[in-house]
């Protein structure tokens, strides 16, 4: 199955740009914390948006039939408030924080990143994953219910809902933090067909590993293509998930993360504001 969505990819990965477009991103900062996530520097080459039409108008050949979301960095702007709080935990220990490091973590479980946490740190005897978890948890408690939809995401979600699109979120997040972080935006949950959380019984391994994106997709009302099969992701484990589950993919990194983790994705967005339903077989935006 992965092969349906990698034959069109082979000619276009001897392509020397295939990294995509766009606009600058319009983005809201929450005002209490101000990471940053994309800038104007972020601009890509106009010989990009080309190679990116191409891209896209192979996998419109298709024609996506269903869309799954990521959440976390995606649909909402938590990841900041990882980072915060992953800086504070390593401001103890006189350390700081990358995004070498930010780029094995995100995406993943909770316990897997904590586990990469400590290792990469060099914390191993001096705090356990657990300890850590714990300690990060407490912080994020009190950050998650303020977490707000990142730039084009009401319009992108109300407009593939109007248009009876299915689609479903595939989140690495537990259902107690889920629930923290979505209080406030039910309306663009609630039009979701459903949602797989990171402690779902049928995720046995979480992402890099396919499993979330295949019961994602077997819990479609029928039986779907994954190569009819759209993914937004942030996260380099959520791409490489997503393509080892033979979906297309469309990520929308943060402007910190290095461009080397861009290669597996098909499309490359600055912001769910520049997405072209229609380069990729979906009804287009009519305002
Ligand atoms: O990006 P998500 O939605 O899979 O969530 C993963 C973690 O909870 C945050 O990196
Ligand atoms: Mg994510």
């Amino acid at each position: 199955m992965a092969s349906r969505a990698g034959l069109f990819l082979l000619p276009l990965a001897f392509l020397p740009h295939r990294r995509p477009i766009s606009l600058p991103a319009l983005r809201h900062s929450p005002p209490s914390l101000h990471l940053g996530r994309r800038s104007s520097s972020h601009l890509l080459m106009e010989k990009e948006a080309a190679t990116a039409t191409a891209t896209a108008t192979e996998a419109a050949r298709r024609r996506i039939t269903h869309v799954i979301f990521d959440m976390d960095g995606l649909l909402l702007d938590s990841e900041p408030f990882y980072t915060l709080v992953q800086e504070k935990v390593l401001e103890r220990f006189n350390k700081t924080f990358d995004w070498s490091l930010k780029a094995k973590l995100m995406g993943k479980k909770a316990i897997e990143s904590a586990r990469i946490f400590v290792e990469e740190c060099g914390l191993t005897g001096v705090l356990t994953p657990e300890e850590f978890l714990e300690e990060r948890e407490g912080l994020l408690q009190e950050l998650f219910p303020s977490c707000q939809l990142l730039p084009g995401v009401d319009r992108l979600i109300s407009h593939l809902h109007v248009n009876q699109i299915p689609m479903c979120v595939a989140t690495g997040s537990y259902k107690q933090t889920f629930d923290l972080k979505t209080q406030r935006h039910g309306e663009i949950f609630s039009m979701m067909h459903h949602i797989v959380m990171g402690d779902d019984p049928d995720v046995k391994h979480g992402k890099p590993s396919p499993d979330i994106f295949q019961v994602a997709a077997n819990r479609f009302e029928r039986n779907v293509d994954p190569a009819d099969i759209l993914v937004f992701e942030d996260a380099p484990a959520g791409v490489a998930a997503a393509k080892s589950a033979g979906m297309w993919v469309v990520m929308v990194p943060d402007e910190r993360l290095d461009a080397s983790h861009h290669k597996e994705a098909d499309q490359i967005l600055t912001s769910l504001l520049d997405f072209s339903p229609s380069l990729w077989g979906l009804p287009p935006f009519t305002k």
